[in-house]
Order: structure tokens, then C-alpha cells, then sequence
């Protein structure tokens, strides 16, 4: 594949020649579909590192729209194989609504989570967007996980393990359904990268359905380079490419603050890499950012990674690049 090099921060999607492009920070407080709480905390951890600042460095223009405002966590044991449904179908709700009012708006939006539950919300309200724009839509679901449990699969009950699988249809109608249409997206427009850790029952329906996932094992083998060029093939001018970036990705010792750390994620340069290479296509369109946990956090460290990263993901490189062959 030949590689295309972006001088700094100029070829972001939809961008036009001379115009800011403009990026809206939407917060989403809930850990309503997580395991452990504290992933609530995430968006302010975020804007405390300076997210906004940072994009703004960039050129961007940010327009931080704050918080959204949804329920509280019960606290509660799993009811039916769901844990928290009514309240992570209600800020479902609301970020689809966020999402989908700052695309129509021009705004690449970038989600502040909160638990990977909402990228239900998120996603379903990118591929909306997509179908009445008449674009392809492309997903990397950077994550220790696959989030492809449903209900029957599932060993904790936690919606944040189930979000890809109800994003393809398998889940419950208010979750599956969001966007008024009935897979929000096909497994094939996903790609899953850095995965780790997929339970056994999970494991199979992962192979059932065909998702595309590069795993450790295929990094360790093939290194970070080769993977991205494989996840990216067939984007074109017309692809909205959507990140969904699941902090757990990274590797425990370098992302402390997160709530279900697996150990062996990539390193902080095979990170870099993974970004660079997607801010390279010029086809970034919207993101998430999530499962970032400041409770289980030190000094902030895994934010302020995060929030470095995310500079990379915006075109953020050392030296002007050229192409290496
Ligand atoms: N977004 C996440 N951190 N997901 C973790 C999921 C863990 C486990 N597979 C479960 O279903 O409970
Ligand atoms: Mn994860
Ligand atoms: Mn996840």
C-alpha cells in the first residue's frame, strides 16, 4: 500500500481549504454498563489534561458542549442478564442525539465516555449519519475486548461488554434499534484491534459472525505497521472512518486508569503508530474515547496519555513527514 503522509493537520476530513475544521467534545459521566465505578470521571479527567487545549494546538476549533445529564448508578446486580438496561438505554439515548445533532452540525465529534456501553449510542447515530450522506462507513474498535457478548453470552451481565454485538443486531430492541434501523451497522465494516481477552462463548460468536479482528498475537507476528495498513485497506475520499478507542487498549503498565486492565497491550510507540497511521488517511471523522477510569488512575498519567494520543490521532508528528516506502 503506499503510504501518504499529511502535512501537519491539514487534510482532516471534511476540512476545507482555509476553513477550521471544527471538532465538539460531547461528555458522557455514566459507568452505568461497566464492572467497576469511576469511568464517570472520565471526561472531566480528559478536559483536566487538556484536551481542549490540545486540539485547539492543532488548529481546531473545539467547541466543548459539556456534559450530558442522564441518570444515576443504582448500583445494582444484574436483572435478566442485563445490568443498569434502563439507565444505559437512557444515555444511549442521549448521546445518539448528541452524536447525530454535531455531525448534522459540521462537527467531528469526539465522545468522552463513560463506559464502552455508549458506543451504541455513538455509533448508531455515525452509521445514521452515513446512510443519509450516502458515505461508507468504516469501524476500529481499538480495545483489550471484543465487546461482542449478548446476554446469553455474557458472564457479567456488564452492557460494556456487549456493545459491538448489539451495534450489529444482537441485543435488546431499544439498544439494537436506536437509530430506527436494524443492524445499525454489518460486522464487515468493523475492524478490531489489539484484542486480548474474549471469553469462550464470546470467542465463537466472534467467529460466527466474521468480524474482522487483529489480535496480539497477529501485532506480535506481523508488528503494528502491517496491521494498520491491512485494517485500512479500501478506505476512500468517501469512508467516514469512526474510532472507537477503548483505553484499555493499551498496555496496564503504561494505562493504569482503566477498570478491566489486561496485560500484553501495545506499548506507548506501537500506539503512536496506530494513530499516526489513521490521522495519516485524512478520513478521521468522529470518536470515542473510552472507559477512562480516574479513580484507578495515577496522577492522571493514563489521561494524559490519552489526551497525547489523540494529538497523534489529529495529525500531531515529530518532524513534517514523507512517505517511506
Ligand atoms: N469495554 C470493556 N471494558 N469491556 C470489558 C468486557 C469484559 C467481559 N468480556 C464482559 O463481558 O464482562
Ligand atoms: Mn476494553
Ligand atoms: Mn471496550
Amino acid at each position: 500500500m503506499s503510504t501518504q503522509f499529511a502535512s501537519a493537520g491539514s487534510s482532516l476530513a471534511m476540512a476545507r481549504p482555509g476553513e477550521k475544521k471544527s471538532v465538539a467534545l460531547i461528555g458522557a459521566p455514566t459507568d452505568a454498563g461497566a464492572a467497576d465505578r469511576g469511568s464517570s470521571m472520565g471526561p472531566e479527567a480528559l478536559r483536566v489534561a487538556g484536551l481542549r487545549e490540545a486540539l485547539a494546538a492543532r488548529g481546531l476549533q473545539v467547541h466543548d458542549r459539556g456534559n450530558l445529564n442522564g441518570p444515576g448508578n443504582p448500583w445494582q446486580l444484574p436483572v435478566e442478564g442485563y445490568r443498569h438496561l434502563t439507565e444505559v438505554i437512557e444515555w444511549n439515548r442521549l448521546v445518539h442525539d448528541a452524536m447525530y445533532a454535531a455531525l448534522r452540525e459540521g462537527h467531528l465529534p469526539i465522545l468522552l465516555g463513560g463506559d464502552h456501553c455508549l458506543a451504541i449510542g455513538s455509533i448508531s447515530a455515525v452509521a445514521r449519519h452515513c446512510r443519509e450522506r450516502g458515505k461508507k462507513l468504516r469501524v476500529f474498535w481499538l480495545d483489550a475486548h471484543a465487546d461482542f457478548n449478548t446476554r446469553e453470552l455474557s458472564p457479567s451481565g456488564n452492557i460494556h461488554g456487549m456493545p459491538v454485538a448489539c451495534l450489529c443486531g444482537f441485543g435488546p430492541a431499544q439498544l439494537s434499534e436506536l437509530s430506527g434501523q436494524k443492524p445499525a451497522i454489518e460486522p464487515s465494516v468493523i475492524r478490531q484491534i489489539g484484542i486480548r481477552s474474549v471469553d469462550p462463548p464470546e470467542k465463537r460468536f466472534v467467529h460466527e459472525q466474521g468480524l474482522e479482528v487483529f489480535d496480539m498475537r497477529y501485532i506480535d507476528e506481523v508488528g503494528m505497521r502491517q496491521t494498520m495498513e491491512q485494517a485500512l485497506l479500501g478506505l476512500d475520499e468517501d469512508t467516514h472512518l469512526h474510532v472507537s478507542f477503548d483505553v484499555d487498549f493499551l498496555d496496564p503498565e503504561i494505562a493504569p486508569g482503566v477498570g478491566t486492565t489486561i496485560p500484553g497491550g501495545p506499548s506507548y510507540r506501537e500506539a503512536q503508530l496506530c494513530m499516526e497511521m489513521i490521522a495519516d488517511t485524512g478520513r478521521l471523522s468522529s470518536l470515542d474515547v473510552m472507559e477512562l477510569n480516574p479513580a484507578l488512575d495515577v496522577r492522571n498519567k493514563t489521561a494524559l496519555l490519552a489526551v497525547d494520543l489523540i494529538e497523534s490521532l489529529f495529525g500531531k508528528s515529530t518532524l513534517m513527514r514523507r512517505a517511506v516506502p
